[in-house]
């Protein structure tokens, strides 16, 4: 761990009222002209970049150096059910022949399960070079103790360097037990990833409450392990058939989860506004609930899904499902309208990937416009029955 170290005999009066004023979290106090940090320091490092050498920061010694040359290869864990892989992990293959370019470490495919050859075999027309499978039957369902055992299997056999998996329940579940089980970083929920010469995976996430962009990178530890949620990277096409598939073995004494699984039912697929090519996106602009109407009608009429913001979901009008954002869900459609919405960076953090956005918004200056392909400005409540007019009238198509 590195620790910030304050250099007392360079504090004046002036540095010192500006680093409170700059600190995010209130961490840094005045003890009768010293400079004391308190616990709230979140280390974010501002006040060492700002600071003019009054806080340093001073990084650890002895410590834990990694030869990352014994580590070789991006690993994308299949995730599956059902018969069917989940299309986050298509995104995840997209993305990890990306970042392999950068290294020109192979991409490997790590799927287990109970009679999953099939799946296997799909995925040779992803352009993944290796397919690991494992396959028994007490594999065929999740049960996370069998899971992490053949994880822990996979890489202490194959190396790979990164690991990515994506942020559904399964994968969140298995990540960080495995991450555990090799003392090594975890990042949740990464919104862009990025290679280094060097194989270290710059992993790129909002946080502190969507404030900043944290940019994580496991320095001294591999693998290096990271979740990313559905409708965040591209999958590729489906391709000619590519890669071999390497059929791993690992001892079934190991596979001892006490869980024992009586019964599997199926939930019944519902409308997903992750899934929707078309949402009508409202926000707090939209005053009253019976305005919600005329909403309604411009996403039957462009054939789309409504979506909210947080606060139409905390005043009780929609469902949490229907939220988009760093909370909530992340949405990739052909075409969302963002209608009385300010654009906080905890909404945009779930659309801003969207083929096109369309803004709406009666403040010139809302940050929404800054992520919008066309911005309307005006009153919603006028731009909205005009947009159905067009649309009913043929004068628009969308
Ligand atoms: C940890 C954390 C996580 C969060 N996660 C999420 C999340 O996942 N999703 C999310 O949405 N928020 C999230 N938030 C909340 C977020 O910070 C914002 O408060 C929220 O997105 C604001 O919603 P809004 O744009 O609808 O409302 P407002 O900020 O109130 O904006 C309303 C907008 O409507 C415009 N407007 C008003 N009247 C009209 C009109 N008649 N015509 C046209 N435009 C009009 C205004 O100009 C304004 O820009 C989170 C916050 C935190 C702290």
């Amino acid at each position: 761990m590195a620790e910030l170290v304050v250099n007392q005999d360079k504090v004046t009066h002036k540095i010192l009222m500006e680093l409170i004023d700059l600190c995010p979290f209130n961490a840094i106090e005045d003890h009768s002209g010293d400079l004391y940090i308190n616990s709230g320091c979140k280390m974010c490092r501002l006040c060492v970049k700002n600071g003019q050498g009054v806080i340093e920061l001073k990084e650890e010694e002895n410590k834990p150096q990694v030869d990352k040359g014994l580590w070789n290869g991006i690993t994308v864990y299949v995730d599956h059910f059902g018969g069917e892989i989940h299309p986050v992990s298509f995104e995840l293959i997209g993305k990890a022949r990306e970042l392999a370019e950068v290294t020109n470490h192979p991409v490997q495919a790590l799927i287990m399960g109970d009679d999953i050859k099939e799946l296997a075999e799909e995925l040779q027309h992803y352009g993944v070079d290796q397919i690991h499978l494992y396959e028994d039957e007490k594999l065929k369902d999740f049960k996370v103790e069998n899971h992490t055992a053949v994880f822990e299997d996979y890489i202490n056999k194959v190396k790979p360097s990164s690991i990515l998996v994506g942020a559904t329940t399964l994968g969140r579940s298995l990540a960080p037990r495995v991450a555990a089980r090799f003392k090594t970083g975890l990042t949740a929920d990464c919104t862009i990833l990025k290679m280094k010469e060097n194989t270290d995976l710059v992993q790129i996430r909002p946080a502190f409450g969507g404030n900043i962009m944290a940019q994580i990178v496991t320095e001294n530890h591999r693998p290096q392990f990271c979740t990313a949620r559905y409708k965040v990277f591209d999958a590729p096409e489906r391709g000619e058939k590519f890669g071999e598939i390497i059929t791993q073995n690992i001892d079934s004494e190991l596979l001892n989860s006490k869980i024992n699984v009586l019964n599997v039912i199926k939930k019944e697929k519902e409308e997903s506004i992750s899934d929707a090519e078309v949402i009508v996106a409202i926000g707090r602009g939209v005053q009253k609930e019976e305005d919600l109407k005329a909403v309604n009608e411009l996403a039957d009429l462009v054939g789309g899904q409504v979506a909210v913001t947080r606060p139409l979901i905390e005043n009780g009008w929609f469902n949490a499902k229907k939220q988009v954002g760093l909370s909530g869900r992340t949405v990739k459609p052909k075409l969302i309208f963002a209608i009385g919405i300010h654009g906080a960076v905890q909404f945009t953090a779930g659309m801003e990937n969207s083929e096109t956005i369309i803004a709406i918004n009666k403040d010139e200056n809302a940050p929404i416009f800054n992520c919008a392909h066309i911005g309307v400005v005006g009153d919603l409540y006028k731009v909205i029955p005009e947009l159905i007019e067009k649309i009913k009238g043929g004068e628009l198509n969308v």
